[in-house]
């Protein structure tokens, strides 16, 4: 709190994400790497090494279509936040000693938005149709990432104090602009960043994988095994998110994050543009999977699966109450901010056992991709580099808060994500 207090009054020199050299270039390089990958992803060859680089004309970048449906999308899923469906619930105790209340009713919105989407199917709307106009969404959702980020960056400047992200307010306007000078913008109750953290972008990319299978159904007249899994596997991780939506308020993003470029562009095009791209690399590149391998990724993404929710569960269930029967007997340690560190359990197995999980579900959604070609293993490599990342960004944050205790953990576990590794 105190180092927050004083970051806020006077400009921290303290920078992530490569300073204000990364904050300049990250907002350009990366939707231009969406776009790359989108191409490469459907180019016959699905080189990424391939010089000079697979570039989409700019003819195949714009689609009147494309702002219509990524509007239609996003107002629907608007609507559907307002609904007053689900319960109500409170995030965590703010600077000023308040606390903020979320609608959880992510989960009803997925299942609403899966219902239309049959509904559409069997009005015989052609999903398939999604493949041919995924460059052009990617861009406009990148447009609307910037208009939103320009929003919350001016809008930010009638915050008041506390309301302020401790990161995000260095005084320089491209890195407060990246980063996010607000903690919790809201529009009245609707909290953008919550808002954008799980429903258009997350469900959207279900929305993609979808497409990209009914793509794959006109073209070969059936789903590949491969495409199903990919699915099947994709659509488990965004409905867990959205049936434990209230975890999401206890996460780094929603705590100590503001809402600036990264995690607007990060949730409206990053993720159902580049999380998708197996789907979208399977229907070009089909895979014949065998029984046997399937049924080996099938294990993999299960025990990842398992280790991820059972992980992130057990610490939720702990720091919203201690003495639940299923925490109670597990071993801690004390902190001086009266909380406690989980030592034993899946906590007591590596640092980050979640990461852990999340990493190996990351695995399978590759491999039914083969071994023909490196795209499909580019979640695989982002997602360890952004982990690896954000452990190490964790870390200090905990070190800060708990000083001795924290380094009492990390002798008592010293593996961060990977036991025995790292
Ligand atoms: N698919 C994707 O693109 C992404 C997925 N994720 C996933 O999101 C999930 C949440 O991750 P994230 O928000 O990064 O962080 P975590 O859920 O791992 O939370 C970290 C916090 O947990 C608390 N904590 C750490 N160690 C202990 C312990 N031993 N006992 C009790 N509490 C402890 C600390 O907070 P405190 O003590 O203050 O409670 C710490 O700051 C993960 O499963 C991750 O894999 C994350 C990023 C991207
Ligand atoms: C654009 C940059 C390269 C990086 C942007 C990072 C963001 C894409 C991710 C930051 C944290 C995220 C989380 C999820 C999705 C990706 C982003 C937004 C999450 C909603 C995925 C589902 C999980 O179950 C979760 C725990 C709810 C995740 C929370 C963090």
């Amino acid at each position: 709190m105190k180092q927050s207090t004083k970051r806020r009054s006077s400009p921290t020199t303290e920078r992530e994400f490569g300073g204000t050299l990364g904050a300049s270039c990250i907002p350009v390089l990366l939707p231009l790497l969406v776009l790359f990958l989108l191409s490469v992803s459907r180019s016959p060859g699905a080189s990424l090494l391939q010089w000079p680089p697979q570039l989409p004309p700019t003819s195949a970048l714009w689609d009147p279509l494309a702002p219509l449906l990524l509007l239609g999308w996003v107002t629907l899923h608007a609507f559907l936040y307002l609904l007053p469906l689900g319960k109500v619930s409170e995030g965590l105790v703010l600077k000023n000693g308040t606390r903020l209340q979320y609608p959880v009713n992510g989960f009803h919105a997925l299942v609403i938005s899966v219902g239309l989407l049959q509904l559409l199917l069997w009005l015989g709307v052609p999903l398939g149709s999604l493949f041919d106009l995924l460059l052009p969404l990617a861009v406009c959702a990148t447009g609307l990432s910037f208009l939103l980020s320009f929003y919350l960056y001016i809008s930010s400047f009638w915050a008041p104090p506390h309301a302020l992200a401790p990161g995000g307010n260095t005084g320089n306007p491209l890195y407060d602009f990246f980063i996010g000078r607000e903690l919790n913008p809201r529009i009245g109750n609707f909290d953008l960043k919550y808002f954008c953290e799980l429903r258009p972008g997350l469900i959207g990319w279900v929305v993609v994988n979808l497409g990209m299978l009914m793509k794959e159904v006109e073209l070969r007249d059936e789903a590949s095994l491969a495409m199903l899994l990919v699915n099947g596997f994709q659509l488990l991780y965004v409905a867990d998110a959205l049936w434990n939506e209230e975890a999401v308020l206890t996460t780094m993003d929603i705590v100590h994050d503001g809402f600036g470029f990264m995690l607007a562009f990060g949730d409206l095009a990053w993720v159902p543009f580049a999380y998708s791209l197996q789907a979208s690399f399977l229907v070009v590149h089909p895979v014949e999977l065998g029984a046997a391998a399937a049924s080996a990724i099938v294990l993999l993404n299960g025990i990842g699966y398992y280790i991820f929710r059972k992980s992130n569960s057990q610490k939720n269930v702990f720091r919203r109450d201690p003495k639940h029967p299923s925490v109670s007997s597990l071993e801690t340690i004390a902190t001086a901010t009266g909380k406690r560190l989980l030592v034993s359990g899946w906590w007591g197995l590596v640092r980050h056992p979640n990461y852990l999980g999340d990493l190996l579900m990351a695995l399978a959604w590759s491999l039914p991709c083969g071994f023909s070609h490196l795209l499909p293993y580019f979640y695989v490599g982002y997602f360890t580099v952004l982990l690896v990342h954000r452990e190490a960004r964790d870390e200090r944050q905990c070190r800060a808060k708990y000083g001795q205790a924290w380094d009492a953990y990390c002798q008592r576990v010293p593996y961060r994500i990977f036991p025995y590794l790292y």
